[in-house]
C-alpha cells in the first residue's frame, strides 16, 4: 500500500465537460492507501463530522488556505525531454532547419549518460513543480539514457510515458537506427526495462515512437506497426505541424493520398495513437484520424514558436476527436502546462481574427475548455480517462494544491501577493482561477500529489 490515508479540506475545481467547470468552495475528498479517492463531501462547515460520518476519525486533513483550490495535476500529452537544456532557444528557425541546427545534436549528446541523467532530473522536477502529474515523453534512440529516464521518473513517482526514439532515415549518420530491427529491438530493451520498474504499467507505460514519417523507412515503420499490434502499447509521433514537412512526407511517400494515411496503411492510426501539432490536416485525414480514434496533442506555444501554423481545435473537437495539450519542449520554450493552455486561448484568437467576418467568434476557446484539454483532455487521449484528469470516486489523487495572493495584503491596504497572482477578494471563484490561467505560474503550485503521493512541495505548504 502507498501513502496514509488522506483528506484534503477546501476548495477544489475541477472540469466537469468541455464547457463546464465545476467549482466547490468548501469540499472534503478522501484519499485511501491505495492513493484512489474514496469519497467527496461538498458543502463542508465542520470537518469532524464528515471523519466521523466516513468513519475516517484521526486521519490526517491536509486544509487549502484562503484563495487556494485543489485542481487535477496537469497532463502534458506531448514533451521531449532531452531537448529541455534548449528550451527557448530557436531563433527564426522553422521545424527542418531547426531539428537540424538545435535539436538532433542536442540530442545526440545523450550517448552520454552523464548528461541525460543532469538533464532528466531537472526536466521531471521541473514538470512536476509546475502541476504536470502524468508527461508523454519523447527520449532519445540511446536505449540506457531512455532506461534512465524511465529510472528517474519512477525514483520520483511521476506517471510517464517513455518513447525510445525510432528513426532509420534522414537523420544524422551518428544519430539514427542503423535498420529497422534495429529499432525494433532497441524499444523492446526499452519495453523490458520499465516493465521490470513497473510491470502493471500502473505509473509508468512505454509508448512506441516513430520520430515522424519522414526519418523512418517503410519498413521501420511497418515494424513499428506491427510491435503496436503485438504489444497493444500506445503509439506517439508527430503530423502535419509544417508546410516544408507536407512537402517532404509527398515526396517520401509519393504513393500515399496523404501524411495521414502513411501512419494509418502502416498500422499506426488507432484509439491509442497520440498525434501532434495537426495543424494543416484536409477535411479527408480529419475524417480518417476520427474513423479510427486517434488522439491530438495541440502544442499551440511550438506551433507559434517555430511559424508552423494554427491548429483548428475547434474544428477538429465539433469532429469529436479527442485533444489534449503538449508542451513540446523545446520546440515549445515552456515546461508548464499552464502556459500551454494560455497559449492554447491565445492562438485560438489567431485563429478568430484569421476568420471570415461572424465565423471568428466560434474559433475562440474560453477558460474552461483549455482546462478540460490540459486535464481530462490529455486523459482521454492518453487512455487514462477513468483513472486521472478529475475528481470522482474511484479515481486516483493526481492532484495540485494552487495557493492565490497568499498571505500579506490581500484584505487590507498596500500589501502584496507572494506569488505572480493578485487576488483582491472580490473575485468570483471562475474570475480567480482565469486570473492563475493567465498570470499564474510554479510560485502558486505549493503542493503536487500522484496517485496519493506528495511528490513536490514549496514554502507555502504546510501539510
Ligand atoms: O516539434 C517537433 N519536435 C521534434 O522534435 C520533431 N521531430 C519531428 N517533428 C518534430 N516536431
Ligand atoms: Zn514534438
Amino acid at each position: 500500500m502507498g501513502s496514509p490515508r488522506r483528506v484534503y479540506v477546501g476548495a477544489f475545481a475541477h472540469c466537469k465537460s468541455l464547457e463546464e467547470l465545476d467549482i466547490c468552495d468548501a469540499g472534503a475528498i478522501g484519499v485511501g492507501e491505495s492513493g484512489r479517492i474514496e469519497f467527496i463531501e461538498r458543502d463542508v462547515d465542520d470537518i469532524s463530522s464528515v471523519l466521523e460520518k466516513q468513519g475516517w476519525k484521526g486521519v490526517k486533513v491536509v486544509k487549502i488556505k484562503d484563495h487556494g483550490f485543489f485542481f487535477p495535476g496537469f497532463i502534458d500529452t506531448h514533451i521531449h525531454a532531452p531537448q529541455y537544456p534548449n528550451a527557448g532557444i530557436f531563433g527564426k528557425t522553422t521545424l527542418i532547419d531547426w531539428l537540424d541546427k538545435y535539436t538532433f545534436p542536442m540530442e545526440a549528446s545523450f550517448s552520454s549518460l552523464a548528461r541525460a541523467r543532469q538533464v532528466y532530473n531537472r526536466i521531471v522536477n521541473r514538470t512536476l513543480s509546475h502541476g504536470t502529474t502524468t508527461a508523454a515523453y519523447y527520449a532519445t534512440v540511446h536505449v540506457p539514457a531512455t532506461n534512465l529516464l524511465a529510472d528517474i521518473c519512477h525514483a520520483k513517482h511521476q506517471r510517464a510515458f517513455i518513447g525510445r526514439v525510432c528513426m532509420d532515415t534522414m537523420s544524422p549518420p551518428n544519430y539514427r537506427d542503423t535498420s529497422p530491427e534495429d529499432a525494433v529491438a532497441a524499444t523492446r530493451a526499452t519495453i523490458q526495462h520499465i516493465t521490470s520498474l513497473d510491470p502493471s504499467h500502473s505509473l509508468l507505460i512505454p509508448i512506441i515512437t516513430p520520430r515522424f514519417a519522414p526519418s523512418c523507412t517503410p519498413a521501420c515503420l511497418s515494424a513499428l506497426g506491427r510491435l503496436h499490434k503485438e504489444t497493444n502499447l500506445p503509439i506517439q509521433t508527430h503530423i502535419a505541424e509544417n508546410h516544408a514537412e507536407l512537402d517532404l512526407v509527398r515526396r517520401t511517400f509519393p504513393s500515399h493520398p496523404s501524411y495521414t494515411a502513411v501512419y494509418d496503411d502502416h498500422g499506426l492510426l488507432g484509439p491509442r495513437t497520440v498525434l501532434a501539432h495537426a495543424v494543416h490536416l484536409s477535411p479527408a485525414e480529419v475524417a480518417l484520424i476520427r474513423a479510427r480514434g486517434a488522439k491530438v496533442s495541440h502544442c499551440p506555444a511550438s506551433n507559434t514558436a517555430l511559424t508552423s501554423g494554427a491548429a483548428k481545435v475547434r474544428e477538429l473537437l465539433l469532429e469529436d476527436i479527442t485533444i489534449g495539450l503538449g508542451t513540446d519542449v523545446s520546440g515549445g520554450y515552456s515546461p508548464s502546462v499552464l502556459v500551454a493552455a494560455r497559449h492554447a486561448v491565445m492562438v485560438s484568437r489567431h485563429v478568430a481574427m484569421g476568420s471570415g467576418e461572424g465565423e471568428g467568434d466560434a474559433a475562440k476557446l474560453t477558460e474552461a475548455e483549455v482546462l478540460w484539454l490540459a486535464t481530462r483532455g490529455g486523459a482521454r487521449a492518453l487512455g487514462l480517462e477513468e483513472r486521472v484528469g478529475g475528481f470522482e470516486v474511484g479515481m486516483e489523487w493526481d492532484a495540485q494544491m494552487v495557493v492565490l495572493g497568499e498571505g500579506v495584503g490581500v484584505d487590507g491596504e498596500g500589501g502584496e501577493a507572494e506569488g505572480p497572482v493578485d487576488v483582491f477578494g472580490w473575485e468570483s471563484w471562475e474570475e480567480r482561477i482565469a486570473k492563475w490561467l493567465y498570470n499564474g505560474d510554479d510560485r502558486n503550485t505549493a503542493a503536487v500529489w500522484v496517485k496519493g503521493e506528495l511528490v513536490h512541495k514549496t514554502q507555502a505548504f504546510s501539510g
